[in-house]
Protein backbone atom coordinates (compact mmCIF):
# COMPACT_ATOMS: atom_id res chain seq x y z
CA UNK A 1 0.00 0.00 0.00
CA UNK A 2 2.95 2.32 0.76
CA UNK A 3 4.41 1.95 -2.33
CA UNK A 4 0.99 2.65 -4.23
CA UNK A 5 0.96 5.84 -2.38
CA UNK A 6 4.42 6.98 -3.51
CA UNK A 7 3.69 6.18 -6.85
CA UNK A 8 0.32 8.14 -6.72
CA UNK A 9 2.09 10.95 -5.11
CA UNK A 10 5.44 10.90 -7.38
CA UNK A 11 2.77 10.57 -10.48
CA UNK A 12 0.69 13.72 -9.17
CA UNK A 13 3.89 15.82 -9.03
CA UNK A 14 5.04 14.44 -12.50
CA UNK A 15 2.28 15.72 -13.59
CA UNK A 16 1.89 18.71 -11.77
CA UNK A 17 5.44 19.69 -13.13
CA UNK A 18 6.84 19.78 -9.59
CA UNK A 19 9.16 16.70 -10.95
CA UNK A 20 11.66 18.93 -11.68
CA UNK A 21 13.68 19.20 -8.28
CA UNK A 22 13.02 15.59 -7.75
CA UNK A 23 15.34 14.86 -11.58
CA UNK A 24 17.39 16.96 -10.42
CA UNK A 25 17.67 14.77 -7.99
CA UNK A 26 17.77 11.69 -9.81
CA UNK A 27 21.80 11.74 -8.74
CA UNK A 28 21.71 12.32 -4.90
CA UNK A 29 23.81 15.15 -5.44
CA UNK A 30 22.27 18.17 -3.19
CA UNK A 31 23.54 21.30 -4.03
CA UNK A 32 24.24 23.65 -0.77
CA UNK A 33 25.74 26.74 -1.21
CA UNK A 34 26.89 29.21 1.38
CA UNK A 35 26.94 32.77 1.14
CA UNK A 36 27.15 33.80 4.77
CA UNK A 37 30.71 33.66 4.91
CA UNK A 38 31.71 35.96 2.12
CA UNK A 39 33.64 33.54 0.15
CA UNK A 40 32.04 32.95 -3.41
CA UNK A 41 29.56 30.13 -3.40
CA UNK A 42 30.85 26.39 -3.26
CA UNK A 43 29.16 23.59 -4.18
CA UNK A 44 28.60 20.67 -1.37
CA UNK A 45 27.64 17.45 -2.91
CA UNK A 46 26.32 14.32 -1.77
CA UNK A 47 26.91 11.33 -3.44
CA UNK A 48 25.65 8.11 -2.34
CA UNK A 49 28.05 6.08 -4.00
CA UNK A 50 30.92 7.66 -1.68
CA UNK A 51 29.17 5.64 1.34
CA UNK A 52 28.72 2.35 -0.53
CA UNK A 53 31.38 -0.50 0.54
CA UNK A 54 33.62 -0.82 -3.00
CA UNK A 55 35.89 -3.41 -0.94
CA UNK A 56 34.67 -7.33 -1.46
CA UNK A 57 34.14 -9.35 2.35
CA UNK A 58 36.80 -10.61 2.99
CA UNK A 59 37.37 -13.31 5.94
CA UNK A 60 37.51 -11.39 9.25
CA UNK A 61 41.16 -11.29 10.41
CA UNK A 62 40.00 -12.72 13.75
CA UNK A 63 38.54 -15.84 12.57
CA UNK A 64 41.70 -16.67 10.66
CA UNK A 65 43.64 -18.28 13.51
CA UNK A 66 40.78 -20.83 13.85
CA UNK A 67 41.41 -22.12 10.26
CA UNK A 68 44.58 -22.82 11.47
CA UNK A 69 43.60 -25.55 14.70
CA UNK A 70 43.92 -28.61 13.56
CA UNK A 71 40.09 -30.31 12.76
CA UNK A 72 40.12 -31.81 16.59
CA UNK A 73 40.75 -28.87 18.43
CA UNK A 74 37.97 -27.07 17.05
CA UNK A 75 35.38 -25.94 19.44
CA UNK A 76 31.64 -26.04 19.10
CA UNK A 77 32.27 -22.08 19.02
CA UNK A 78 35.09 -21.87 16.86
CA UNK A 79 32.91 -23.81 14.55
CA UNK A 80 30.16 -22.21 14.50
CA UNK A 81 31.96 -19.06 13.94
CA UNK A 82 33.53 -20.25 11.03
CA UNK A 83 30.44 -21.60 9.74
CA UNK A 84 28.69 -17.85 10.49
CA UNK A 85 31.11 -16.25 7.96
CA UNK A 86 31.03 -19.00 5.56
CA UNK A 87 26.96 -19.57 5.02
CA UNK A 88 28.10 -15.95 2.86
CA UNK A 89 28.97 -18.62 -0.19
CA UNK A 90 26.45 -19.91 -2.19
CA UNK A 91 27.60 -22.90 -2.42
CA UNK A 92 28.33 -23.44 0.64
CA UNK A 93 24.48 -22.75 1.91
CA UNK A 94 23.61 -25.43 -0.68
CA UNK A 95 24.08 -27.82 2.06
CA UNK A 96 22.06 -29.16 5.24
CA UNK A 97 23.16 -27.43 8.48
CA UNK A 98 24.90 -31.09 9.54
CA UNK A 99 27.14 -30.86 6.61
CA UNK A 100 27.98 -27.49 6.73
CA UNK A 101 29.34 -28.34 11.05
CA UNK A 102 31.44 -30.91 9.11
CA UNK A 103 32.87 -28.85 6.89
CA UNK A 104 33.55 -25.69 8.84
CA UNK A 105 35.59 -28.57 11.58
CA UNK A 106 38.26 -29.39 8.23
CA UNK A 107 38.07 -26.55 6.42
CA UNK A 108 41.41 -24.63 5.45
CA UNK A 109 42.15 -20.71 4.49
CA UNK A 110 44.56 -20.16 1.93
CA UNK A 111 45.11 -16.83 -0.01
CA UNK A 112 46.48 -16.73 -3.45
CA UNK A 113 47.69 -13.53 -5.14
CA UNK A 114 46.38 -12.38 -9.08
CA UNK A 115 47.89 -14.55 -11.57
CA UNK A 116 48.28 -17.70 -9.39
CA UNK A 117 47.91 -21.29 -10.76
CA UNK A 118 45.82 -23.05 -8.67
CA UNK A 119 45.63 -26.62 -9.90
CA UNK A 120 46.67 -27.14 -13.64
CA UNK A 121 44.67 -29.15 -16.23
CA UNK A 122 46.56 -33.04 -15.90
CA UNK A 123 47.76 -32.76 -12.18
CA UNK A 124 46.43 -35.48 -9.59
CA UNK A 125 43.57 -33.65 -7.25
CA UNK A 126 44.31 -33.20 -3.77
CA UNK A 127 41.19 -30.53 -2.97
CA UNK A 128 38.46 -28.65 -3.41
CA UNK A 129 38.10 -24.94 -3.43
CA UNK A 130 35.83 -22.40 -2.66
CA UNK A 131 36.05 -19.07 -3.32
CA UNK A 132 35.28 -16.70 -0.51
CA UNK A 133 36.25 -13.10 -2.14
CA UNK A 134 38.00 -13.17 -5.91
CA UNK A 135 37.88 -14.10 -8.56
CA UNK A 136 39.31 -17.45 -10.47
CA UNK A 137 39.43 -18.20 -14.44
CA UNK A 138 39.22 -21.50 -15.48
CA UNK A 139 41.00 -22.44 -19.11
CA UNK A 140 40.69 -26.32 -20.75
CA UNK A 141 44.60 -25.99 -21.55
CA UNK A 142 47.41 -26.87 -19.41
CA UNK A 143 48.80 -23.72 -20.08
CA UNK A 144 47.90 -20.89 -17.87
CA UNK A 145 49.08 -18.04 -20.51
CA UNK A 146 45.76 -18.16 -22.03
CA UNK A 147 43.61 -17.52 -18.62
CA UNK A 148 43.24 -13.77 -19.59
CA UNK A 149 42.80 -13.43 -23.09
CA UNK A 150 41.24 -16.59 -24.63
CA UNK A 151 37.28 -15.99 -24.93
CA UNK A 152 36.16 -18.94 -23.65
CA UNK A 153 37.57 -18.37 -20.13
CA UNK A 154 35.01 -19.20 -17.70
CA UNK A 155 35.58 -16.59 -14.73
CA UNK A 156 34.21 -18.42 -11.15
CA UNK A 157 33.33 -15.32 -8.75
CA UNK A 158 33.13 -15.23 -5.07
CA UNK A 159 30.66 -17.95 -3.37
CA UNK A 160 31.56 -20.47 -6.01
CA UNK A 161 32.88 -23.85 -6.21
CA UNK A 162 35.46 -25.89 -8.04
CA UNK A 163 37.97 -28.52 -8.03
CA UNK A 164 35.37 -31.17 -7.28
CA UNK A 165 35.77 -33.49 -10.24
CA UNK A 166 38.51 -35.22 -9.66
CA UNK A 167 37.78 -35.90 -6.69
CA UNK A 168 34.64 -37.19 -6.49
CA UNK A 169 35.61 -38.83 -10.43
CA UNK A 170 39.51 -39.93 -9.10
CA UNK A 171 40.79 -38.57 -12.22
CA UNK A 172 43.20 -35.94 -12.80
CA UNK A 173 42.32 -32.38 -13.15
CA UNK A 174 40.46 -31.78 -16.28
CA UNK A 175 41.41 -27.83 -16.39
CA UNK A 176 43.53 -25.35 -15.04
CA UNK A 177 42.65 -22.57 -12.50
CA UNK A 178 44.22 -19.13 -12.20
CA UNK A 179 43.20 -16.73 -9.79
CA UNK A 180 42.05 -13.50 -11.98
CA UNK A 181 42.68 -11.30 -8.87
CA UNK A 182 43.60 -11.73 -5.32
CA UNK A 183 41.47 -14.57 -3.93
CA UNK A 184 40.40 -16.57 -0.83
CA UNK A 185 39.84 -19.66 -0.97
CA UNK A 186 38.37 -22.08 1.61
CA UNK A 187 39.96 -25.19 1.30
CA UNK A 188 38.61 -28.81 1.54
CA UNK A 189 41.30 -31.66 1.48
CA UNK A 190 40.58 -34.93 -0.66
CA UNK A 191 41.10 -36.95 2.45
CA UNK A 192 38.75 -35.36 4.36
CA UNK A 193 36.56 -34.46 1.70
CA UNK A 194 36.03 -38.39 1.40
CA UNK A 195 36.03 -39.09 5.02
CA UNK A 196 33.10 -36.26 5.79
CA UNK A 197 31.44 -38.09 2.99
CA UNK A 198 31.17 -34.78 0.94
CA UNK A 199 31.79 -36.61 -2.27
CA UNK A 200 28.24 -38.49 -2.27
CA UNK A 201 26.68 -34.91 -1.57
CA UNK A 202 28.80 -33.13 -4.59
CA UNK A 203 27.90 -36.95 -6.69
CA UNK A 204 24.22 -36.10 -5.82
CA UNK A 205 24.11 -32.53 -7.14
CA UNK A 206 25.95 -33.89 -10.15
CA UNK A 207 23.33 -36.57 -10.59
CA UNK A 208 20.59 -33.77 -10.85
CA UNK A 209 22.50 -32.26 -13.51
CA UNK A 210 22.31 -35.17 -14.97
CA UNK A 211 18.41 -35.38 -14.99
CA UNK A 212 17.93 -32.34 -15.95
CA UNK A 213 19.74 -32.51 -19.25
CA UNK A 214 19.06 -36.37 -19.49
CA UNK A 215 15.57 -35.36 -19.75
CA UNK A 216 15.56 -32.89 -22.26
CA UNK A 217 14.07 -34.28 -25.58
CA UNK A 218 16.34 -32.43 -27.92
CA UNK A 219 19.27 -33.97 -26.27
CA UNK A 220 17.47 -37.54 -26.35
CA UNK A 221 21.11 -38.83 -29.22
CA UNK A 222 23.56 -38.00 -26.83
CA UNK A 223 25.35 -40.77 -24.96
CA UNK A 224 24.66 -41.06 -20.79
CA UNK A 225 28.74 -40.62 -21.09
CA UNK A 226 28.19 -37.41 -22.99
CA UNK A 227 25.60 -36.31 -20.20
CA UNK A 228 27.62 -37.22 -17.46
CA UNK A 229 30.18 -34.78 -18.85
CA UNK A 230 28.31 -32.24 -19.33
CA UNK A 231 27.06 -32.36 -15.81
CA UNK A 232 30.31 -32.31 -14.24
CA UNK A 233 31.29 -28.79 -16.18
CA UNK A 234 27.96 -27.24 -15.71
CA UNK A 235 27.30 -25.57 -12.24
CA UNK A 236 24.17 -24.72 -10.04
CA UNK A 237 23.57 -21.13 -8.55
CA UNK A 238 21.04 -19.09 -7.16
CA UNK A 239 20.30 -15.79 -7.87
CA UNK A 240 18.75 -12.99 -5.89
CA UNK A 241 15.59 -10.73 -7.22
CA UNK A 242 16.49 -8.43 -9.71
CA UNK A 243 20.11 -9.64 -10.15
CA UNK A 244 21.58 -9.19 -13.52
CA UNK A 245 22.78 -12.64 -15.08
CA UNK A 246 23.51 -11.30 -18.66
CA UNK A 247 23.37 -7.46 -19.29
CA UNK A 248 24.59 -8.04 -23.28
CA UNK A 249 23.21 -11.22 -24.89
CA UNK A 250 25.89 -10.55 -27.59
CA UNK A 251 28.36 -10.90 -24.95
CA UNK A 252 26.99 -13.99 -23.04
CA UNK A 253 29.33 -17.07 -22.98
CA UNK A 254 26.78 -19.69 -21.38
CA UNK A 255 23.76 -21.59 -21.85
CA UNK A 256 21.46 -20.29 -18.59
CA UNK A 257 18.64 -23.51 -17.79
CA UNK A 258 16.13 -22.14 -15.34
CA UNK A 259 15.39 -24.93 -12.94
CA UNK A 260 13.94 -22.89 -10.23
CA UNK A 261 11.65 -19.27 -10.08
CA UNK A 262 11.62 -16.82 -13.10
CA UNK A 263 13.79 -14.63 -15.01
CA UNK A 264 13.00 -11.40 -17.22
CA UNK A 265 14.04 -11.22 -20.53
CA UNK A 266 14.35 -7.41 -21.65
CA UNK A 267 15.26 -6.45 -25.34
CA UNK A 268 16.92 -2.98 -25.83
CA UNK A 269 15.48 -1.13 -29.10
CA UNK A 270 18.09 1.58 -29.84
CA UNK A 271 16.27 4.69 -31.28
CA UNK A 272 19.38 6.10 -33.07
CA UNK A 273 18.35 4.73 -36.27
CA UNK A 274 14.60 4.35 -35.77
CA UNK A 275 13.38 6.46 -38.40
CA UNK A 276 9.47 5.77 -36.56
CA UNK A 277 10.66 7.36 -33.04
CA UNK A 278 12.08 10.45 -35.25
CA UNK A 279 8.82 10.75 -37.01
CA UNK A 280 6.95 10.45 -33.81
CA UNK A 281 8.69 12.89 -31.75
CA UNK A 282 8.98 15.47 -34.99
CA UNK A 283 4.89 14.85 -35.47
CA UNK A 284 4.80 15.96 -31.28
CA UNK A 285 7.35 18.62 -31.87
CA UNK A 286 5.86 19.98 -35.08
CA UNK A 287 3.11 22.43 -32.99
CA UNK A 288 4.78 24.97 -30.38
CA UNK A 289 4.74 22.64 -27.23
CA UNK A 290 3.86 26.19 -25.29
CA UNK A 291 1.24 26.65 -27.73
CA UNK A 292 -2.41 26.89 -25.57
CA UNK A 293 -4.36 24.67 -28.74
CA UNK A 294 -5.34 20.77 -27.59
CA UNK A 295 -2.35 19.95 -29.73
CA UNK A 296 0.30 21.79 -27.57
CA UNK A 297 -1.03 20.61 -24.40
CA UNK A 298 -1.06 16.86 -25.68
CA UNK A 299 2.32 16.90 -27.28
CA UNK A 300 4.09 18.68 -23.97
CA UNK A 301 2.48 15.99 -22.00
CA UNK A 302 4.05 13.10 -24.63
CA UNK A 303 7.08 14.90 -24.55
CA UNK A 304 7.26 14.89 -21.03
CA UNK A 305 6.51 11.72 -20.19
CA UNK A 306 9.11 10.56 -23.05
CA UNK A 307 11.33 13.03 -21.28
CA UNK A 308 10.90 11.34 -17.60
CA UNK A 309 11.32 8.42 -19.13
CA UNK A 310 14.88 9.07 -20.15
CA UNK A 311 15.81 9.95 -16.98
CA UNK A 312 14.42 7.24 -15.16
CA UNK A 313 15.82 4.94 -18.00
CA UNK A 314 19.15 6.70 -17.82
CA UNK A 315 19.52 4.81 -14.10
CA UNK A 316 18.15 1.44 -16.05
CA UNK A 317 20.97 2.62 -18.04
CA UNK A 318 23.99 2.92 -15.55
CA UNK A 319 22.97 -0.36 -14.00
CA UNK A 320 23.40 -1.90 -17.33
CA UNK A 321 26.32 -0.40 -17.72
CA UNK A 322 27.64 -1.71 -14.71
CA UNK A 323 26.95 -5.15 -15.03
CA UNK A 324 27.69 -5.22 -18.67
CA UNK A 325 31.03 -4.01 -17.58
CA UNK A 326 31.88 -6.39 -14.66
CA UNK A 327 31.37 -9.07 -17.37
CA UNK A 328 34.31 -7.69 -19.48
CA UNK A 329 37.10 -6.54 -17.16
CA UNK A 330 39.39 -5.15 -19.91
CA UNK A 331 36.47 -3.67 -21.36
CA UNK A 332 35.67 -1.68 -18.33
CA UNK A 333 39.01 -0.72 -17.61
CA UNK A 334 39.07 0.74 -21.50
CA UNK A 335 35.39 2.34 -20.45
CA UNK A 336 37.07 4.31 -17.64
CA UNK A 337 39.57 5.78 -19.34
CA UNK A 338 37.31 6.82 -21.99
CA UNK A 339 34.37 8.35 -19.03
CA UNK A 340 37.11 10.15 -17.72
CA UNK A 341 38.94 11.74 -20.68
CA UNK A 342 35.80 13.33 -22.08
CA UNK A 343 33.31 15.25 -21.10
CA UNK A 344 29.82 13.47 -19.54
CA UNK A 345 28.21 13.50 -22.30
CA UNK A 346 26.78 9.84 -22.03
CA UNK A 347 26.49 9.91 -18.40
CA UNK A 348 23.35 9.12 -17.26
CA UNK A 349 22.79 11.43 -14.62
CA UNK A 350 23.83 14.49 -16.27
CA UNK A 351 21.59 13.98 -19.35
CA UNK A 352 18.75 13.09 -16.68
CA UNK A 353 19.20 16.48 -15.32
CA UNK A 354 19.07 18.42 -18.63
CA UNK A 355 16.51 16.46 -18.64
CA UNK A 356 14.60 17.58 -16.19
CA UNK A 357 14.42 21.71 -17.31
CA UNK A 358 11.04 21.60 -19.12
CA UNK A 359 11.32 23.81 -21.89
CA UNK A 360 14.48 22.66 -23.09
CA UNK A 361 13.89 18.77 -22.26
CA UNK A 362 11.84 18.08 -25.44
CA UNK A 363 13.85 19.87 -27.56
CA UNK A 364 16.88 17.54 -26.81
CA UNK A 365 15.19 14.26 -27.60
CA UNK A 366 16.02 14.17 -31.23
CA UNK A 367 20.02 15.14 -30.33
CA UNK A 368 20.60 12.22 -28.03
CA UNK A 369 21.90 8.91 -28.45
CA UNK A 370 18.64 6.62 -27.05
CA UNK A 371 17.25 3.18 -26.43
CA UNK A 372 14.19 1.25 -25.02
CA UNK A 373 14.00 -1.19 -22.37
CA UNK A 374 11.36 -3.52 -23.35
CA UNK A 375 10.54 -6.37 -21.07
CA UNK A 376 9.65 -9.38 -23.38
CA UNK A 377 9.06 -12.37 -21.66
CA UNK A 378 9.79 -14.59 -18.87
CA UNK A 379 11.44 -17.52 -18.63
CA UNK A 380 10.87 -19.85 -16.50
CA UNK A 381 11.62 -23.72 -15.17
CA UNK A 382 12.95 -25.04 -17.85
CA UNK A 383 13.41 -22.62 -20.50
CA UNK A 384 16.62 -21.85 -21.23
CA UNK A 385 18.60 -18.56 -22.28
CA UNK A 386 20.97 -18.27 -24.80
CA UNK A 387 20.63 -21.00 -27.01
CA UNK A 388 19.05 -18.88 -29.41
CA UNK A 389 22.16 -17.34 -29.89
CA UNK A 390 24.16 -20.49 -31.36
CA UNK A 391 22.39 -19.19 -34.71
CA UNK A 392 24.22 -16.95 -36.32
CA UNK A 393 21.08 -15.05 -37.47
CA UNK A 394 19.89 -13.95 -34.07
CA UNK A 395 21.76 -11.10 -33.59
CA UNK A 396 18.89 -9.34 -30.71
CA UNK A 397 20.01 -7.36 -27.60
CA UNK A 398 18.49 -9.21 -25.10
CA UNK A 399 19.32 -8.95 -20.97
CA UNK A 400 18.57 -11.83 -18.48
CA UNK A 401 17.15 -10.37 -15.26
CA UNK A 402 16.86 -12.98 -12.25
CA UNK A 403 13.24 -12.13 -10.24
CA UNK A 404 14.50 -15.17 -7.94
CA UNK A 405 15.75 -18.09 -9.56
CA UNK A 406 18.22 -21.21 -9.54
CA UNK A 407 20.00 -22.13 -12.89
CA UNK A 408 22.15 -24.51 -14.38
CA UNK A 409 24.74 -22.73 -16.36
CA UNK A 410 27.15 -24.63 -18.60
CA UNK A 411 29.21 -22.90 -21.28
CA UNK A 412 27.94 -22.31 -24.80
CA UNK A 413 31.65 -23.26 -26.54
CA UNK A 414 31.88 -26.74 -23.85
CA UNK A 415 27.97 -27.45 -24.85
CA UNK A 416 28.70 -27.27 -28.73
CA UNK A 417 32.14 -29.38 -28.06
CA UNK A 418 29.35 -32.15 -26.46
CA UNK A 419 27.08 -32.15 -29.22
CA UNK A 420 29.24 -32.30 -31.51
CA UNK A 421 28.73 -34.74 -34.66
CA UNK A 422 24.88 -34.22 -34.14
CA UNK A 423 24.25 -31.79 -36.46
CA UNK A 424 20.27 -32.46 -35.82
CA UNK A 425 20.00 -31.36 -31.90
CA UNK A 426 20.16 -27.83 -32.97
CA UNK A 427 18.96 -27.70 -36.41
CA UNK A 428 15.92 -30.03 -36.04
CA UNK A 429 15.34 -30.20 -32.43
CA UNK A 430 16.23 -26.80 -30.94
CA UNK A 431 15.65 -24.23 -33.42
CA UNK A 432 12.08 -25.08 -34.18
CA UNK A 433 11.42 -24.64 -30.59
CA UNK A 434 12.78 -21.04 -30.30
CA UNK A 435 10.13 -18.57 -29.46
CA UNK A 436 9.35 -15.81 -31.84
CA UNK A 437 9.68 -12.32 -29.98
CA UNK A 438 7.69 -8.88 -31.70
CA UNK A 439 10.12 -7.21 -33.73
CA UNK A 440 11.26 -3.50 -32.75
CA UNK A 441 8.48 -2.26 -34.87
CA UNK A 442 5.84 -3.88 -33.48
CA UNK A 443 7.26 -3.02 -29.66
CA UNK A 444 7.94 0.68 -30.63
CA UNK A 445 3.99 1.32 -32.34
CA UNK A 446 2.86 -0.81 -29.25
CA UNK A 447 4.76 1.59 -26.96
CA UNK A 448 3.73 5.04 -28.86
CA UNK A 449 0.15 4.35 -29.18
CA UNK A 450 0.07 3.53 -25.79
CA UNK A 451 1.91 6.94 -24.69
CA UNK A 452 -0.59 8.57 -26.80
CA UNK A 453 -3.63 7.22 -25.51
CA UNK A 454 -2.50 7.64 -21.82
CA UNK A 455 -1.59 11.26 -22.78
CA UNK A 456 -5.51 11.69 -23.91
CA UNK A 457 -7.02 10.14 -21.08
CA UNK A 458 -5.44 12.46 -18.73
CA UNK A 459 -6.33 15.28 -21.23
CA UNK A 460 -9.74 14.78 -20.73
CA UNK A 461 -9.68 13.72 -17.25
CA UNK A 462 -7.94 17.89 -16.62
CA UNK A 463 -10.81 19.12 -18.93
CA UNK A 464 -13.31 17.33 -16.88
CA UNK A 465 -12.15 18.51 -13.51
CA UNK A 466 -11.78 21.90 -15.22
CA UNK A 467 -15.38 21.92 -16.64
CA UNK A 468 -17.31 21.04 -13.20
CA UNK A 469 -14.48 23.93 -11.67
CA UNK A 470 -15.99 26.49 -13.77
CA UNK A 471 -19.35 25.29 -12.74
CA UNK A 472 -18.83 25.43 -9.02
CA UNK A 473 -18.92 28.73 -6.83
CA UNK A 474 -16.06 30.42 -5.56
CA UNK A 475 -17.17 29.58 -1.96
CA UNK A 476 -16.91 26.35 -2.26
CA UNK A 477 -13.24 26.83 -2.62
CA UNK A 478 -12.52 24.65 -5.13
CA UNK A 479 -11.50 26.74 -7.81
CA UNK A 480 -8.77 28.50 -5.65
CA UNK A 481 -7.47 24.86 -4.79
CA UNK A 482 -7.64 23.69 -8.47
CA UNK A 483 -5.89 27.18 -9.36
CA UNK A 484 -2.91 26.55 -6.54
CA UNK A 485 -2.31 22.86 -8.35
CA UNK A 486 -1.43 24.46 -11.35
CA UNK A 487 -0.23 28.14 -10.96
CA UNK A 488 3.27 27.30 -9.70
CA UNK A 489 4.01 24.99 -11.94
CA UNK A 490 6.47 24.74 -14.60
CA UNK A 491 4.06 22.35 -16.71
CA UNK A 492 2.83 23.61 -20.09
CA UNK A 493 -0.63 22.20 -18.50
CA UNK A 494 -0.79 25.48 -16.23
CA UNK A 495 -0.73 28.02 -19.59
CA UNK A 496 -3.63 25.69 -21.26
CA UNK A 497 -6.54 27.59 -22.92
CA UNK A 498 -8.93 25.08 -21.57
CA UNK A 499 -12.14 26.08 -23.78
CA UNK A 500 -9.66 25.46 -27.02
CA UNK A 501 -9.53 22.18 -25.71
CA UNK A 502 -11.28 19.61 -28.24
CA UNK A 503 -10.08 15.90 -28.29
CA UNK A 504 -11.70 15.29 -31.84
CA UNK A 505 -8.61 14.63 -33.91
CA UNK A 506 -6.85 12.68 -31.53
CA UNK A 507 -9.41 10.07 -32.04
CA UNK A 508 -7.88 8.93 -35.16
CA UNK A 509 -4.60 7.99 -34.02
CA UNK A 510 -5.07 6.56 -30.61
CA UNK A 511 -5.33 2.76 -30.16
CA UNK A 512 -7.85 2.08 -27.46
CA UNK A 513 -5.20 -0.66 -26.24
CA UNK A 514 -4.86 -0.88 -22.72
CA UNK A 515 -2.59 -4.07 -22.35
CA UNK A 516 0.31 -2.08 -22.06
CA UNK A 517 1.19 0.75 -19.62
CA UNK A 518 4.13 2.23 -20.00
CA UNK A 519 3.61 4.75 -17.26
CA UNK A 520 4.00 1.80 -14.66
CA UNK A 521 7.31 1.86 -15.27
CA UNK A 522 9.70 -1.04 -13.76
CA UNK A 523 6.17 -2.68 -12.63
CA UNK A 524 4.42 -6.24 -13.39
CA UNK A 525 1.71 -6.93 -14.93
CA UNK A 526 -0.47 -9.88 -15.27
CA UNK A 527 0.51 -12.82 -16.75
CA UNK A 528 -0.28 -13.10 -20.44
CA UNK A 529 -0.22 -15.54 -23.03
CA UNK A 530 1.95 -13.63 -25.98
CA UNK A 531 5.10 -11.50 -24.60
CA UNK A 532 3.59 -8.50 -24.03
CA UNK A 533 5.30 -5.53 -22.70
CA UNK A 534 4.01 -4.98 -18.91
CA UNK A 535 7.38 -2.12 -18.49
CA UNK A 536 9.58 0.01 -21.07
CA UNK A 537 12.02 2.85 -20.16
CA UNK A 538 13.68 4.90 -22.34
CA UNK A 539 17.46 5.28 -21.68
CA UNK A 540 19.89 7.04 -23.89
CA UNK A 541 23.20 5.32 -25.04
N1 LIG B 1 33.61 -25.85 -18.36
C1 LIG B 1 33.73 -25.68 -17.04
N2 LIG B 1 32.91 -24.86 -16.40
C2 LIG B 1 33.03 -24.65 -15.08
N3 LIG B 1 33.95 -25.25 -14.32
C3 LIG B 1 34.81 -26.10 -14.89
C4 LIG B 1 34.74 -26.37 -16.28
N4 LIG B 1 35.71 -27.23 -16.57
C5 LIG B 1 36.35 -27.50 -15.40
N5 LIG B 1 35.80 -26.84 -14.39
C6 LIG B 1 36.24 -26.83 -12.97
O1 LIG B 1 37.65 -26.77 -13.00
C7 LIG B 1 38.14 -27.80 -12.19
C8 LIG B 1 39.47 -28.35 -12.57
O2 LIG B 1 39.75 -29.42 -11.67
P1 LIG B 1 38.73 -30.65 -11.58
O3 LIG B 1 38.76 -31.39 -12.86
O4 LIG B 1 38.96 -31.41 -10.34
O5 LIG B 1 37.31 -29.89 -11.45
C9 LIG B 1 37.09 -28.89 -12.40
C10 LIG B 1 35.84 -28.12 -12.28
O6 LIG B 1 35.53 -27.86 -10.95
Amino acid sequence: MLVGVCIAIRKYAFEAGLLDNYLVNVSHRHKLTSASNGVADEELKFNEADYKIKKEFTVPEDLKPLFERKPEKRSPEDIEAIRNVLIRMSSFRKYTTEMQKLFCKIVRYERCQKRRVVLRKGHIGYNLYFIFSGAVNIVIDKDDASAFVRKETVTLKSGACFGEIALVKDTRRNATCVCAKDTEFIVVDKDDFKEAGLHIRLQEETEQRFDFFRKWSALGALTDDKIWQMSYVSRVEEFNHNKVLVADSRQNEWLWFITKGSCDLLHIVSLDKCGKFKNVVRKYQATDWKSPTPDGVRNSKFLNQVSGAVAMGSQLRERYENSKTQLDKRKKNSQRIQDNAGPKRKNGTYQATLLSNAGTSQLQLLDMDRGLFFKIDTLRDGECFGIDQLFPETNRTLSLISKGCEVIHIMKSTFVEMIQGHADILEERIKPTLKEYPSDEELLDQYFKNTDWECYKEELMEKTVYDIETKLPYELGLRSRIRNRTSGASSAMSQVNYDALDGSQWKDVVEFDQTLKPKNLFTKTEKSKSPVIPYSCLFHF
